[in-house]
């Protein structure tokens, strides 16, 4: 980590921050700008100032480790002063111009430095963006008030809401950036553009003077007043959201300045909010998946993948494909018959369409990506795959002769992967001598959408086969998270209690509407009722089946769903579930389900005195996800995952769990394992073993031990990986 300060001869001080990869501005170096900007001002040498990021990346923003370190120690003085003390009085109020030489991204603390310089010149197709908003804070060092003065009100809401960064191509059109030059002229334009300002050629523009792009007082007001009510409806939790409103308010009501320090104590409140804690949290999390101890850190390097093999083009098959294709790797669909191969194909194409339609590729691009991808009924080109997923039906014996096919086929240094989301690895290479390279690809469906892939290893899976995996599931832009061999995995096993608490809790008489409003209004995309008409019936029963046998004495088996499809309903594949599903419309709750629900309560008959139980909307809430966790702390206990934070991601890209509570774990340990303890133990003795807490989560309530902290397991963690 350095701050480089070169003065040229023609009077420029290059200022050069560099602190790999993203060269985020830690206070070290927040510290250095002031001191190198204090110098150059003094020099007589220096007659301007430009600042550049080393290695090809302008700056990442603020160091978001800093404010970690604060929400753990909940000591915000460590926040630096960087809107007023460094942008506003020295680096805008200097005597002497600053051009910011932008190459790569400028987001969050990076743009807003650049914006307080007084030219901004980028390379081509850099990202320029302010996401504070998806890390639970707002912009602090001037964002709100300078990009609305720099690209207008509308578009500077727009980016911060939506955390959507723009390219510096769109960045020259909006007036964010001044000049776009190639690479290797960046470093001499903005020497000139520099010397231009300071010597009166070019104008000596101050961002946080402007007001041109501002508009009337009452058409901001308007702008502002839709912006809360979009931002109301898209982040109705995300309180960072409307206080981001409010200090672009300040500052258009009151003056630059004072906004400047409104945002910074808003900022400063974010920061250390629960919002803040859970997305940086994720933040964190996401990125830590790509370190597997025995994996990652003993100097293997990932083998090219170029050419895959997808066996079976149903909805994972095709899926999984499309997300192949659509990051360039050749893959060979193979399926039975010509009938089934056409209909891959076609859903593959309908996929690529799908993104045509909205926008994401172009048309050029999906001829090209359709062109990766080549039909075959035989196994003549699978001498030449480097890795095959399969993707056929959950059928043990099939897996096994297509898993014994495929030794034979393919060539000695082949990945052999299935996508099976229930069936035992070991299970699965049963019939082969290849288990060191049989792995786990589980996808989750629609396979080219949903980001999350559990990358399952036996104990034989070899660790160069599972960084390879790795290396292409991130290439296909997917997070690769490494789980162990167990029914259901990390996310399916560690959810499995969801659906049946929530269906507990409907024949306790627990009105089925209600519970899936408290967990939509929780944060979850949709309750689990209406997430089960729109998986399918059929899937529901199987799955019940299968964790019903897997894990005896700790399910409910629910009757429910049988006599919905008796009834005629199968969810939102016939338009007729839980809910009403028509063309155009939302989802409508059909009463008619009431007489049903009736039916099966009195088929289970566990209404304790024949009554309904009363509970609150945060019992509600408790009560579905509180199993969920006491699963996920086997899941933990058992070393499915090798920390908890992966079963954080995981909880957040495969089932939903909302990202600003960081995931299932760091919310239960927001919430406290010794009150999730005690509940369970109250309503086992109640309604059953189905609540029983297990021994991880009794020993960690009774020590005060928080549920993330593996080191502290006495035993059993970790200790099949
Ligand atoms: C006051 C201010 O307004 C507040 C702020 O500025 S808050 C920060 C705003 N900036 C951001 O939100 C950007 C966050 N970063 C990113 O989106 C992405 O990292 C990126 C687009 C910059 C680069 O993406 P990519 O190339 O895929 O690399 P990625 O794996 O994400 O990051 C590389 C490393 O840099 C770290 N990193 C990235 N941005 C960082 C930041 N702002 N602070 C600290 N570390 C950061 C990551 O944690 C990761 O560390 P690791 O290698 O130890 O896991």
């Amino acid at each position: 980590m350095s701050l480089l300060m070169d003065v040229g001869a023609d009077g420029v001080a290059v200022i050069t921050i560099s602190n790999p990869p993203v060269n985020s501005l830690a206070t070290t170096i927040i510290a250095g700008l002031k001191e190198k900007y204090d110098e150059a001002i003094r020099r007589d040498d220096v007659k301007a100032i430009v600042l550049v990021g080393e290695g090809g990346k302008f700056s990442g923003g603020f160091d978001i480790n800093v404010m970690k370190r604060v929400q753990k120690t909940g000591d915000k003085s460590i926040l630096p002063d960087v809107s007023v003390a460094l942008l506003n009085d020295t680096v805008e109020a200097a005597r002497k111009p600053s051009v910011a030489a932008i190459q790569g991204l400028a987001l969050g603390g990076g743009l807003e430095l650049a914006m307080a310089c007084n030219a901004r010149i980028s390379t081509p197709k850099a990202q320029l963006g302010l996401p504070e908003l998806t890390l639970g804070v707002i912009p602090g060092f001037g964002g709100t008030q300078r990009l609305p003065r720099l690209v207008g009100l509308s578009k500077a809401i727009e980016m911060m809401l939506l955390s959507k960064p723009i390219t510096s191509d769109e960045g020259r059109k909006l007036g964010l950036i001044d000049e776009i030059v190639p690479a290797d002229e960046l470093l001499r334009v903005s020497r000139k553009w520099a010397l231009d300002i300071a010597e009166r050629r070019k104008p000596w523009l101050i961002s946080l003077h402007l007001t041109d792009k501002l508009g009337s007082l009452s058409e901001a007001r308007d702008t502002l007043k839709i912006a809360r009510q979009q931002a109301a409806r898209i982040a109705p939790n995300m309180p960072q959201h409307q206080v981001c409103l409010d200090a672009i308010e300040e500052g258009i009501v009151s003056g630059g300045y004072a906004g400047v320090v409104k945002e910074a104590k808003i900022f400063k409140e974010s920061v250390v909010s629960d919002t803040a804690k859970g997305l940086i949290h994720a933040f964190f999390a996401q990125r830590t998946t790509s370190k597997i101890t025995g994996v990652t850190d003993i100097g293997l390097r990932p083998r090219p993948i170029k050419k895959v093999a997808v066996i079976g083009g149903g909805l994972m098959g095709s899926g999984i494909a499309t997300a192949l294709i659509l990051s360039n790797t050749c893959v060979i669909l193979k399926e039975a018959n010509s009938n089934y191969l056409q209909q891959g194909i076609d859903r593959i194409s309908a996929n690529l369409k799908g993104l045509v339609a909205k926008g994401t590729i172009s048309n050029d691009k999906f001829d090209k990506t359709m062109s990766l991808v080549k039909g075959a009924l035989d196994y003549s080109e699978f001498s030449t795959v480097d890795m095959v997923i399969e993707a056929v039906i959950e059928n043990v014996s099939l897996k096994q002769s297509l898993f014994n096919t495929f030794e034979k086929e393919c060539p000695p240094h082949c990945i052999l992967a299935t996508n099976t989301s229930t069936i035992d690895l070991n299970l699965v290479g049963a019939r082969t001598n290849s288990h060191d390279r049989i792995v786990g690809a589980h996808f989750f469906s629609p396979a080219h959408v949903m980001p999350l892939l559990e990358i399952v290893r036996s104990e034989k899976t070899s660790p160069q086969v599972i960084l390879d995996l790795m290396t292409i599931g991130t290439a296909i832009k997917k997070v690769p998270v490494v789980v162990g061999n167990c029914t259901g995995f990390a996310v399916n096993r560690n959810f499995f209690p969801y659906t049946q608490s929530a269906h507990l809790l409907v024949h306790l008489g627990v009105d089925l509407f209600r519970v899936d409003r408290v967990i939509s209004s929780f944060g979850m995309p949709m309750g689990p009722f209406q997430l089960q008409d729109l998986a399918g019936y059929d899937l529901a029963v199987a799955v019940s089946k299968e964790f019903a046998s897997a894990f005896v004495g700790r399910t409910f088996t629910s009757p429910l769903v049988s006599i919905m499809m008796e009834k005629g309903r199968s969810g939102k594949k016939n338009g007729k579930g839980y809910y009403l599903y028509e063309k155009g419309s939302k989802p409508k709750a059909d009463p008619n389900v009431l007489p049903i629900i009736e039916e099966s309560r009195r088929q289970v008959n566990i209404l304790p005195g024949g009554k309904p139980i009363m509970v609150s909307d945060r019992e509600i809430l408790e009560m579905i996800f509180f199993p969920v966790v006491n699963e996920a702390c086997r899941v933990l206990s058992e070393g499915i995952v090798v920390r908890a934070s992966d079963l954080d991601i995981s909880s957040v890209l495969g089932m939903g769990f909302p990202k600003y509570r960081g995931g299932i774990v760091f919310w239960a340990d927001s919430v406290g394992p010794t009150h999730i303890y005690s509940s369970l133990k109250k309503w086992a003795k109640a309604y059953g073993a189905f609540y029983e807490p297990c021994l991880f989560l009794e020993e960690r309530a009774k020590k005060g031990i928080p549920l993330s902290d593996l080191v502290a397991s006495s035993g059993g963690a970790m200790a099949r990986l």
